[in-house]
């Protein structure tokens, strides 16, 4: 079955829009061509034709930091509503974290996340598998087994590995087998129990402080590691300036590495959260201004190459326990688009080709999937989006089971308003 998207905003390669029709047969994007043109010869061999009315259409957004939950803490996400809760942001392939229960550390576990998002049929789910058994640091998992079951890449993402050992170990192997390593950063002494940065609002509460260095220590000795195992080494959810100093060098350099980086690193600082609420509790921390400023420098000048949301489900009573108490996450699939649109798109900072560029192509490039760019061949995965429309984030509103979100109530422009995965609409409004 043939569909026809007609007026679609299309962005060429000098970022303006432009207004096409395209043609989905096969599942594969078959002819990109100026709208109107072959609209009445198609109607008539009897395709299903979509009018985007002049709506940008774009590739379909890529996340490659996603917590889905399933297997163990369904309570929280389940395959399906993350699916789907991703679907309506927009996106078409979200990759997951293996900190479920189990820990996605066995090739059964793999098979599994793989079986149930086919079932949910929404989005294109990649698994990632697990470092060490059980995320517990002490024993690497099989790898070979695990790619072979169709893990994308291993993390411990949710804690650091603690010893340079075995995270060198670690690449060793994923280096031999041609896997990327994925790290969440994070030495533990440095930590400690503390719930928000260091900073005026830790201390004005009287709260222990998350200083940057947990985070860039293990930068730093995870890229010598990199550089001497040769390994495609990607650091997760980046959030501090040393940590972004540190890539970039390591980039100069030639050393295989690659950064991403949150929505709510590039929009809020520590000095923003504005009481003990535990829907401001994220781990990395919201970070000093300047940190913000890094981040958001680091992704316009290509040292961060892509956005993820690390979408965090929690549960609201999970989240009611305090600052001190609640488990670190937000969630990030149904704001993610909208909020950079907002603060840096319509604001002027960016062009829309940039964010769009860092939500699909760059992180195709980085991963080596074949999704992320309008092109005829290409999987026909595209979100429709609404640059005009204004809405108030309502939380009650999310597909996701969390509600766990410091924007509620925030105004924002450039809804989706419609995803399609493989040819087929996966969520419309
Ligand atoms: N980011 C978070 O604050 N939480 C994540 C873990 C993680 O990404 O490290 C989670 O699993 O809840
Ligand atoms: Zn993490
Ligand atoms: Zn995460």
């Amino acid at each position: 079955m043939q569909l026809i998207i007609k007026n679609a905003s299309v962005l060429n390669d000098e970022g303006q829009l432009e207004l096409k029709d395209i043609t989905v047969k096969g599942g594969l994007i078959e002819q990109i061509s100026p709208s109107a043109e072959n609209a009445a010869k198609n109607e008539a061999d009897g395709a299903q034709v979509l009018d985007a009315g002049g709506k940008l259409v774009t590739p379909g957004f890529i996340d490659m930091h996603v917590h889905l939950r399933e297997p163990g803490f369904e309570h929280k996400e389940t395959i399906k509503t993350g699916s789907r809760s991703a679907a309506k942001g927009g996106f078409t392939t979200i990759a997951c974290m293996p900190n479920t229960r189990p820990v996605t550390d066995n090739p059964e576990t793999v098979s599994f996340v793989r079986q149930k998002a086919k079932e949910a049929g929404l989005v294109r789910v990649l698994p990632y598998a697990a470092i060490t058994k059980s995320e517990l640091g002490r024993e690497l998992t099989d790898f070979a087994a695990l790619k072979a079951a169709g893990a994308i890449g291993f993390t411990d993402d949710g804690v650091g590995v603690q010893s340079a050992q075995m995270m060198k170990d670690a690449m060793k192997l994923a280096a031999s087998l041609n896997m990327p390593v994925i790290a969440h950063c994070e030495d533990n002494s440095l930590v400690e129990g503390a719930p928000v940065a260091e900073g005026e609002f830790a201390r004005r509460h009287g709260l222990k402080g998350i200083p940057n260095e947990s985070e860039a220590i293990h930068v730093g000795r995870d890229i010598l590691l990199a550089e001497a195992t040769g390994v495609h080494y990607h650091v997760c959810h980046v959030s501090t300036e040393q940590s972004i100093r540190l890539i970039r060098q390591a980039k100069q350099i030639g050393i295989n590495v690659t950064a991403e980086v949150c929505p709510h690193h590039l929009i809020l600082a520590e000095e923003d959260i504005p009481g003990l609420d535990a829907n401001w509790k994220m781990n990395p921390p919201l970070r000093s201004r300047r940190d913000v400023e890094a981040c958001i420098e680091a992704l316009e000048d290509g040292t961060i190459d892509i956005v993820v949301t690390d979408h965090a489900p929690h549960s609201a009573e999970e989240k009611a326990k305090g600052m001190q108490l609640a488990p670190f996450g937000i969630v990030g699939f149904e704001t993610a688009f909208p909020l950079l649109y907002t603060k840096f798109v319509a604001e002027g900072r960016w062009s829309l080709q940039m964010l769009v560029k860092r939500m699909t192509e760059d992180p195709a490039r980085v991963f080596g999937l074949e999704t992320g760019r309008l092109a005829v061949g290409s999987p026909a995965d595209l979100a429709i989006v609404d640059l005009e429309k204004e809405r108030e984030v309502d939380p009650e509103q999310f597909a996701s089971k969390g509600r766990n979100t410091p924007f509620g109530g925030w105004k924002l422009k450039g809804w989706p308003v419609a995803t399609i995965v493989a040819g087929k609409v996966v969520w419309s409004e």
